[in-house]
């Protein structure tokens, strides 16, 4: 029977996805907060709600059932009873950086007092000052952050669900992510998986579990096949947990054999590796020519373990070869974002215009705004499932980021 997450591919038709409909935290900040929860512009929700219900209504259209974050997390918390829940706003709390003292209290009190369903809504939106009738006395909240709005800021990037945990194989890697923006977020994904009654006692691994130092993002963790992951070396992914998450996988016998690790330049535009490259069919990749330098030259080493169970490196800078090796195949079609010319590669890309998401081989997912590189994937015979995309794009991420598979069908 198949599991409740199995994705042992980039490309398996998509059974069962995860996604977070955009909520009162995409526009619950000011401009001046913007930089800081990694969001370049505050998107107006209605349309941002629309465009999202339709990128759900595609999947779902093509066989794809659509579960939400934030249902999975109530049903969870609920399934778990009050010590789950009082544990889990604890560790919110502690995160939020309110550990202990009166703060703790307060915020515990008003957050208990909600439905769990209204607890979790807002806890995602972020709790204002204004709503409580309490004003803090210490030296820190009077001197230093007496004008700052929130007393529990809002997590606006929920949406792009692909980041905070990575499915593989049976499993998932449940990801210590950069920013402080973006680290509560792994916390609802772990919950469900030790609490939901889908998920819980299922069998299922933790390959990684958020309880790590160093830093991995799911954007950058692609399932090339049930044997084979690739890894970006990234703003997101230090070679460090690169390296972490191989020698778990390998001594936990997941199945998987090589880890692809792949460096791609560190900026805001590039975050992770699924914003410049993505596997949409057996030996179709999308990819923005900016990553890679003359002749097609980017940094990879494949990572295995030898019998003395050491990891063993292997440099090449030759990405088609390198990819033809792994996969054992004799041709690799690399498709560049833009069609090649650059400045609309740069500018598609910046509006995820490589960030495809493959819901069955060969046929994806795409931002409607990308309508040069739309083209350019259906010259090379894909299907393209086009989705609005004015607001979504304004947080930085495109259909990849914005969906997390739980099940996909295995190749043939
Ligand atoms: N996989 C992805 O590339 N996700 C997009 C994340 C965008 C979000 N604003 C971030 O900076 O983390």
């Amino acid at each position: 029977m198949t599991k409740p997450i199995h994705v042992t591919s980039e490309i398996g038709k998509l059974d069962v996805v995860m996604l977070k409909r955009p909520g009162a935290e995409v526009e619950n900040f000011t401009p001046e907060m913007m930089p800081r929860l990694l969001f370049d512009d505050i998107p107006y929700l209605p349309i941002a709600q629309q465009e999202h219900d339709n990128f759900a209504e595609t999947l779902r259209n093509n066989g794809t059932e659509v579960l939400y974050l934030e249902r999975l997390a109530t049903e969870a918390l609920d399934a778990g009873g009050l010590s789950v829940k009082q544990a889990f706003l604890d560790q919110m709390l502690t995160e939020s950086g309110y550990a202990a003292g009166i703060l703790h209290h307060v915020l515990e009190e008003y957050l208990l007092s909600m439905t769990t369903s209204e607890m979790v809504v807002k806890i995602m939106a972020g709790v204002r000052k204004n709503e409580l009738d309490f004003v803090p006395r210490d030296l820190v909240s009077a001197a230093e952050e007496h004008d700052y709005p929130f007393f529990m800021d809002p997590m606006p990037n929920l949406y792009f669900t692909r980041d905070p945990a990575a499915s593989i194989g049976d499993g998932l890697s449940i990801n210590h992510m950069t920013f402080p923006a973006r680290q509560r977020e792994s916390l609802f994904m772990e919950t469900i998986i030790n609490y939901h009654p889908r998920f819980a006692n299922q069998g299922l691994h933790v390959w990684r579990d958020r309880d790590q130092t160093t830093r991995i993002e799911g954007g950058d963790e692609l399932v090339l096949n049930d044997t084979v992951i690739a890894i970006g070396v990234s703003e997101r992914t230090a070679a460090s947990a690169i390296e972490d998450i191989a020698r778990k996988l390998f001594e936990k016998q997941s199945g998987f054999e090589k880890v692809l690790a792949i460096r791609i330049p560190h900026n805001h535009a590039m975050m992770h590796l699924d914003t410049v490259f993505t596997m949409i069919n057996h030996d179709q990749f999308t990819v923005h020519p900016g990553i890679l330098g003359e002749g097609g030259q980017i940094d990879t080493w494949t990572i295995t373990e030898d019998a003395e169970g050491e990891l063993q490196l292997n440099h090449d800078r030759d990405l088609k070869r390198v990819l033809k090796e792994v996969l054992g195949l004799s041709e690799i079609d690399l498709i560049p974002t833009g069609g090649g010319d650059p400045l609309i590669a740069d500018r598609e890309q910046w509006n995820d215009g490589s960030n495809t998401l493959a819901i069955a081989p060969g046929v994806v997912v795409t931002y409607n705004r990308n309508y040069i590189s739309n083209q350019v994937l259906r010259d090379h015979g894909l299907k393209v499932l086009e989705v609005l995309s004015s607001e979504l794009s304004r947080g930085r991420g495109g259909p990849r980021c914005m969906s997390m598979p739980l099940v996909r069908q295995d190749l043939k």
